[in-house]
């Protein structure tokens, strides 16, 4: 396994604020630990108030965490020599209205210490990657939403990045917007690059992500590859089969087999929807079923999408989704 690009051990940020109603405590981070490796597109999926720009931040070294560590590309958050190597899209960017893409490249370059040359041969780069090639000299006031977003993955790309952090990288878009920035990227993804996200959009996250930890009131529910976040009880063989009248069930299963029968019949077929936990019953329903004669006509097995995953794991929360809170009176 080689070493994490993101590496962090029980990060805890508490934020503790005066209102009328008197002192306030906000446990918006809870001890996060996790791992992000070279090549990954890790997903940090959660409701709002979950935590997600808290842990970005701390990890950026613009929050300062309560307790824990963590480092980026084995460098302690908060560090030059970490945010030296992280390119950054905040949740939202600001380009001066009078800038068109190329001058707003120019400005970030020279902000982060880049001569005119290396900024000049890495725009045409960029915006080629980013799409907005011939689009360039154009003010940034005539861009879509989308368009400016890329242009904040252009800037955030200028120095080229080891990682690259991207809050919330397709909020506020529109379909076309959301499709133009997920191409790039993948484009990204296709070149190696590490990148870290954070959405509260399931099927950005199922798309884009290799890897993803789903948080909710500052803790993370669950982390893993996206299949595997499934709960494998959860996991459901549909089978049809052909036939005019429906079969005796009980006498092909018997009673060792939990076996849901929906009753509508689809088309010349009967439907079935079982509760399988492994390979093994998936093949014994179908030797019961043949042993029976039974036509299989469709066979599918269904398990858990992301969101069903995203639902059983942050239910509740995702509808009271504010992170814990405690007035201290
Ligand atoms: N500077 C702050 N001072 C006090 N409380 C804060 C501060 N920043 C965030 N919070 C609180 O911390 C909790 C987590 O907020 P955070 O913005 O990290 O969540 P999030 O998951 O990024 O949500 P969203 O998707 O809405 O941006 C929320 O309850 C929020 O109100």
């Amino acid at each position: 396994m080689p070493d994490p690009i993101v590496d962090v051990h029980q990060l805890r940020k508490t934020y503790r604020s005066l209102s009328l109603t008197g002192r306030r405590r906000i446990d918006a981070v809870r001890g996060v630990s996790l791992q992000a490796y070279p090549g990954e597109v890790f997903g940090l999926l959660g409701p709002n108030g979950a935590g997600k720009t808290t842990l970005i931040k701390m990890l950026l070294g613009v929050v300062k965490p309560s307790s824990g560590h963590a480092r980026l590309l084995g460098q302690p958050i908060g560090s030059s020599a970490a945010r030296s190597r992280v390119g950054y899209l905040p949740e939202s960017l600001r380009v001066d209205r009078h800038h068109s893409a190329r001058s707003a490249l120019r400005y970030y370059g020279r902000m982060s210490g880049m001569t005119s040359a290396e900024i000049h041969s890495r725009s045409d780069e960029l915006l080629k990657l980013v799409g907005l090639e011939g689009r360039d000299r154009e003010s940034v006031r005539r861009f879509s939403k989308g368009m400016y977003q890329r242009l904040g993955l252009a800037q955030a790309l200028l120095h080229d990045p080891d990682l690259l952090v991207l809050d919330e990288p397709t909020d506020g878009l529109d379909p076309v917007g959301r499709n133009e920035v997920r191409k790039v990227i993948d484009r990204l993804r296709e070149g190696g690059k590490t990148i870290f996200l954070n959405s509260h959009i399931l099927q950005e996250v199922e798309m884009v992500c290799t890897r993803v930890a789903i948080l909710a009131k500052g803790e993370i529910k669950a982390i893993g590859p996206i299949d595997e976040l499934a709960h494998r009880d959860q996991q459901k063989l549909i089978v049809e089969v052909l036939g005019e009248t429906e079969p005796d069930w009980h006498a092909i299963f018997g009673d060792s087999m939990q076996v849901e029968i929906e009753s509508t019949r689809v088309r010349d077929a009967f439907r079935l929807s079982i509760a399988v936990v492994d390979q093994d019953q998936i093949n014994a329903v179908v030797d019961r079923l043949r042993r029976s004669d039974q036509s299989i006509a469709r066979l599918e097995v269904r398990r858990e999408s992301l969101e069903e995953t995203f639902m059983r794991l942050v239910g509740t929360d995702a509808i009271d989704a504010v992170a814990g809170e405690e007035v201290l009176s």
